[in-house]
């Protein structure tokens, strides 16, 4: 008689059968039992997690599934309830996010209306780290701070020419395009010379113009043996550049793997349509449950505060700026 069971799935990336909660064979990120309540709602509500080391994983889910939310207490941006967490091995539960920024894992964080009111070039230099200059002591030091400020001009103005964002230096950010914003965002966090890079939404706003040169730094920075991890709604970003998917809802991962088969998988159609439906699964696409993500999301992100004039953006900027430059 022959075996009839169906074999378990198998990926080069995974040691073990695929699934979620999947063991990786070398995993810069390890989450354990992580929960985060906010009064009666459970947000987070991660088992276990992996993030594959020099790869893409994007992070997708509908609205409210809690991909923020995980991606701030990983980063320290935010507390637990409970649950362990490590990166490179070195447990991060609660290192504040400065320090987790230190060890190297980085996020980006959309353009604020304060961060606007700096220069592009300010922008980027608060994402420098070891600013010696911050110290009572050594601020009092020029020569301490002054090489070091030179260094971090000569940092950014490299990663500025890269992502072709030299020709702005001395704008103010909230001029720039969305697409320009988010390459601003990623220049930024590369400031400080990440092992793990971490993109909020990073297809937010962007004009397809800009599309196809946002994927490409993304790309890049995965050839620069850089690890990625991006929550997105853009089905697109997500099915062109991830080697890996990790699927939310309900605060829960409930389905991973990589893209050229997520889409298809049932967990994935249901935490897209909502566990009560009257939809039959069996005849939807991989192009259906794109437009219903699609149409569930679609916002674009629009200051309607920034500023016209540099007198309106000199205002009441750099208070608000420099805290969320130490975040
Ligand atoms: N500070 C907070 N206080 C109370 N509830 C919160 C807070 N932050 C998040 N939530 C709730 O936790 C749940 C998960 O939110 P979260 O923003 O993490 O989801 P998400 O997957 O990132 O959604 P989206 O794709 O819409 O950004 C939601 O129900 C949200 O309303």
């Amino acid at each position: 008689m022959s075996d009839t069971t169906t074999p378990p799935v198998t990926h080069p990336l995974v040691d073990g059968p695929v699934g979620p909660g999947c063991k990786k064979v070398d995993p810069i990120v390890i989450a354990d039992g992580v929960i985060r309540q906010f009064g009666g709602l459970t947000a987070v509500d991660v088992a276990h997690v992996e993030i594959p080391r020099g790869r893409i994983t994007a992070l997708i889910g509908p609205n409210g599934a809690g991909k923020t939310t995980f991606f701030n207490l990983l980063t320290g941006f935010d507390r637990p309830n409970k649950g362990s967490w490590s990166f490179e091995g070195q447990s991060l539960a609660h290192v504040p996010s400065h320090k987790v920024a230190r060890r190297g894992m980085v996020r980006t964080f959309q353009l604020t209306k304060s961060l606007g009111r700096l220069t592009v070039l300010q922008n980027m230099l608060l994402g420098a780290r070891d600013q010696r200059g911050e110290g009572l002591f050594a601020a009092l030091v020029k020569p301490l701070w002054k090489a070091q400020e030179q260094a971090n001009t000569e940092r950014a103005d490299n990663l500025l020419a890269r992502f072709k964002l030299d020709e702005k230096r001395e704008d103010y950010a909230a001029s720039l395009s969305g697409g320009q914003r988010k390459l601003l965002e990623m220049a930024r966090a590369l400031m400080s010379e990440p092992t793990l890079v971490m993109l909020d939404e990073p297809m937010a706003g962007v004009n397809p113009a800009l599309t196809q040169s946002l994927l490409d730094h993304v790309r890049g920075l995965k050839d620069d043996g850089m690890t990625v991890l991006f929550v997105e709604h853009d089905m697109h970003m997500v099915r062109h550049i991830s080697d890996w998917v990790i699927v939310m809802a309900e605060g829960k991962v409930v389905a991973e793997g990589p893209p050229e088969t997520i889409m298809q998988n049932q967990a994935v159609v249901d935490a897209y349509l909502g566990a009560h439906h009257d939809t039959d699964l069996g005849t939807l696409t991989n192009q259906q449950v794109a437009e219903i993500h699609e149409a569930a999301e679609d916002e674009v992100p629009v200051d309607p505060d920034a500023p016209s004039t540099t007198a309106d953006a000199s205002r009441d900027a750099t208070t608000d700026a420099h805290q969320e430059g130490q975040r």
